[in-house]
């Protein structure tokens, strides 16, 4: 199964350093891991250091991968690609690393793919013509269809309406448990990481905050220091707990 794991890994653009000194637990296979903070607390630059697209000190150990290119990764704000349908974009989006040749398994994943997300009757539409939340399932669709070990998702729910922001939550929570994907999903609504997210990572000002498991991490005292918040974390009759924002700290 695989796993990944931040050793003492720091990253900045140019000469200024944006992550210092991050180490994470092992994350494995199996797991939605919440990335927490504030804004620019370091949550994308901290993909950007995962993926190698900026380089800096420490470790980003990854082991038990099955192939060569075991992550993915979903932006924040990906740019359309006006001129293809979202059949196009999500088969393109497979065949990355995969070749030229489209296979009939291609094919099918790129159907299943856009119907486990509700949105096969978006196939034949160009993507520029779509919403911004159909736009955000679309781009969720051509990560998910790369069947990747490891997911990076950057804020993918912010555009969907809230029947869809659960309905996407439950989706990775399947693809976690069925495939043994390692997810990592960096968020601001905390109510969601307590209930759909396993762990959760907070930075703060490119430092590592607190780690744990999720329900652990997410107290009253941590709303406080690093979201500055005044909220309650309690029990509901069906014996789930829910954060409830009082005022700002
Ligand atoms: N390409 C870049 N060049 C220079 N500075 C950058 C670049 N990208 C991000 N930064 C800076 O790095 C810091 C962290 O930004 P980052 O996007 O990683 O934060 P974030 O936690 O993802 O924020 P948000 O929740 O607002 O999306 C910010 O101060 C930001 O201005």
């Amino acid at each position: 199964m695989v796993s990944l794991r931040l050793e003492n890994v720091s990253a900045g653009y140019g000469t200024t350093r944006i992550l210092e000194g991050i180490t994470t637990p092992t994350l494995s296979g199996g797991e939605i891991v919440a990335l927490l903070g504030p804004n620019a607390a370091g949550k994308s630059t901290l993909f950007r250091r995962i993926l190698g697209h900026i380089k800096g000190e420490g470790q980003v150990r990854i082991e038990g991968q099955r192939s060569e290119r075991p992550i993915c990764h979903m932006p924040q704000d990906s740019g359309s690609a006006a001129a293809l349908s979202v059949y196009e974009a999500v088969l393109l989006a497979r065949m990355q690393g995969r070749g030229l040749k489209v296979a009939e398994d291609d094919l099918t994943a790129v159907e299943d793919t856009l119907r486990y997300l509700d949105i096969e009757t978006l196939g034949a539409r160009a993507i520029s013509d779509l919403s911004g939340g159909q736009r955000q399932l679309v781009s969720a669709a051509q990560a998910i269809v790369q069947e990747p070990e490891i997911l990076l998702l950057d804020e993918p729910t912010s555009a969907l309406d809230l029947h869809r922001q659960l309905g996407l939550l439950r989706i990775l929570r399947r693809l976690a448990e069925d495939r043994q994907m390692l997810i990592i999903v960096a968020m601001h609504d905390l109510g969601h990481a307590l209930r759909y997210t396993d762990i959760a990572i907070v930075l703060d000002k490119g430092t590592l905050a607190a780690s744990g498991a999720t329900g652990d991490v997410l107290t009253a005292d941590l709303l406080r220091e690093i979201y500055r918040v005044e909220a309650r974390i309690e029990t509901c009759a069906r014996g789930r707990r829910h954060i409830l924002i009082d005022d700002v700290a």
